[in-house]
């Protein structure tokens, strides 16, 4: 097998004992592959952001929310938070306890607050509305609260998360609310938390985010834990050597600002961060085929099975992810060319990769994704019937193990009543 454009994966004995060829012939395409030794090392990375048992971090599964993934990083020490009654569903299955989940909820259900509620989960509120609800399904408890502090970040405006033109959090003005239901509901406000958005590169949104909500604490005398959101970015410009986000820098500044918080506050406090896409995305390589290269009207087609079924980011939020070629055959690049790599779905949008500048490619090489591990599978879809993919994990032994399988035709008609009568 050639190796044609893999710099990356081959520094980092990505693929163990097998090479990307033959996981595809092994396992069939399109392929997730997911590094147990990057993923480990991840977790590890960030659990040096804060010193101290009071510091833990909660994994945000919607980034990847494979069983196998949860597992592993239960056993790096982490926590989790979860978004849905799926979610926690699947997170108790990996092993996780109730105390170890916060459920963050977005327009939550009576009936999905219910179901935290009754398996002993901490819920956080987000609205006023949802407070009164909580208070209503739960009095005499605890609860937790995310705020809106103003501050947003964010690598497309549809991932910030904070600020004015958002859904979520309750914004500070409404502090006086908030204090009145715990009040009439004989709510304990344990916890806050706020997420600011999606993949920041520096430090310094992410601080303003915290100074802002450690002033909503100080208005809080009973917390027991802040939870400082996630957002963590990655360096998904790894061809171009873009900068790792400072982690260390990061972690000094974090030192400075909330021991001198917890001093004036006057009680020990634990911090939380909820970090998804950082644990997760590099670990990740979605792996697929060439099946046609064409030239329509001066624009050369690389056309995949990777269509944004399996990978949304691009599509989405015009989301920038590395490629890697690797070749069974003899055939030689002879040059480099800006080229469009495209999926099998029926619409024009479906692009993974536009004008890029690539070595030649042919029909039959293999595609590459980089750093396609965090919101990659979980936001795959049926879309156009297609099944959505297998899931490999290269142990750190450098063993291929399928930890999920791919969807098969009777998947796709699994939940239709056949007898329905109409
Ligand atoms: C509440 C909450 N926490 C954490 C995260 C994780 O974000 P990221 O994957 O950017 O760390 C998200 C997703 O943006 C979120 O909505
Ligand atoms: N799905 C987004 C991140 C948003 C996370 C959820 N709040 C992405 O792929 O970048």
């Amino acid at each position: 097998m050639q190796y044609i454009q893999a710099k990356v994966t081959q520094e980092a004995n990505f693929y163990g004992k097998l090479n990307p060829v033959e996981l595809i012939e092994k396992y069939g395409g399109p392929l997730y592959i997911y590094s147990e030794r990057i993923l480990r090392e991840r977790c590890r990375d960030i659990k040096r952001l804060m010193r101290g048992p009071n510091f833990i971090v909660n994994y945000s599964a919607k980034a990847n929310s494979n069983l196998s993934l949860l597992k592993i990083i239960k056993d790096e020490g982490c926590c989790v938070d979860a978004m849905s009654p799926g979610e926690i569903y699947v997170q108790l299955q990996a092993g996780f306890q109730p105390a170890q989940i916060l459920y963050i909820g977005n327009n939550v259900s009576a009936e999905e607050m219910n179901y935290a509620i009754n398996q002993g989960i901490q819920v956080s509120v987000d609205s006023l509305s949802q407070l009164e609800l909580y208070g209503k399904i739960n009095p005499h408890s605890t609860v937790v609260a995310r705020f809106n502090t103003g501050v947003g970040a964010g690598h497309h405006k549809k991932v910030v998360t904070g600020g004015e033109k958002t859904k979520f959090g309750i914004e500070t003005a409404f502090i006086p609310e908030v204090k009145d239901i715990l009040q009439k509901y004989h709510l304990r406000l344990i916890g806050i938390n706020q997420h600011i958005g999606s993949h920041f590169m520096d430090t310094h949104s992410y601080i303003s985010g915290v100074q802002a909500l450690l002033d909503v604490a100080t208005q809080f005398p009973d917390l027991e834990f802040i939870d400082l959101g996630g957002g963590f970015g990655i360096p998904y410009h790894k061809y171009e050597n873009e900068q790792r986000l400072d982690l260390a820098e990061l972690s000094e500044k974090l030192e400075v600002i909330l021991t001198k918080w917890v001093n004036t506050y006057g009680k020990q406090m634990n911090f939380k961060v909820e970090p998804g896409r950082y644990l997760v995305a590099e670990c990740g390589i979605l792996l697929g085929k060439v099946h046609t290269v064409k030239t329509n009207y001066m624009t050369k087609y690389i056309g995949t099975d990777l269509g944004f079924n399996v990978l949304m980011r691009p599509v989405l939020y015009n989301s920038y992810h590395d490629i890697e070629i690797y070749r069974s055959s003899n055939m030689q690049s002879r040059c480099q060319e800006a080229v469009t790599i495209v999926g099998n779905i029926c619409e024009s949008g479906d692009i993974i990769a536009e004008e890029r500048k690539l070595p030649e490619v042919f029909e039959e090489d293999i595609i590459g994704v980089l750093d396609a591990g965090a919101y990659g599978y979980s936001m795959a879809s049926n879309y156009n019937n297609r099944l959505r993919p297998a899931e490999v994990l290269i142990t750190t032994q450098g063993d291929d193990v399928l930890i999920r399988q791919r969807e098969t035709l009777e998947d796709l008609v699994r939940h239709y009543n056949s007898n329905a009568h109409y």
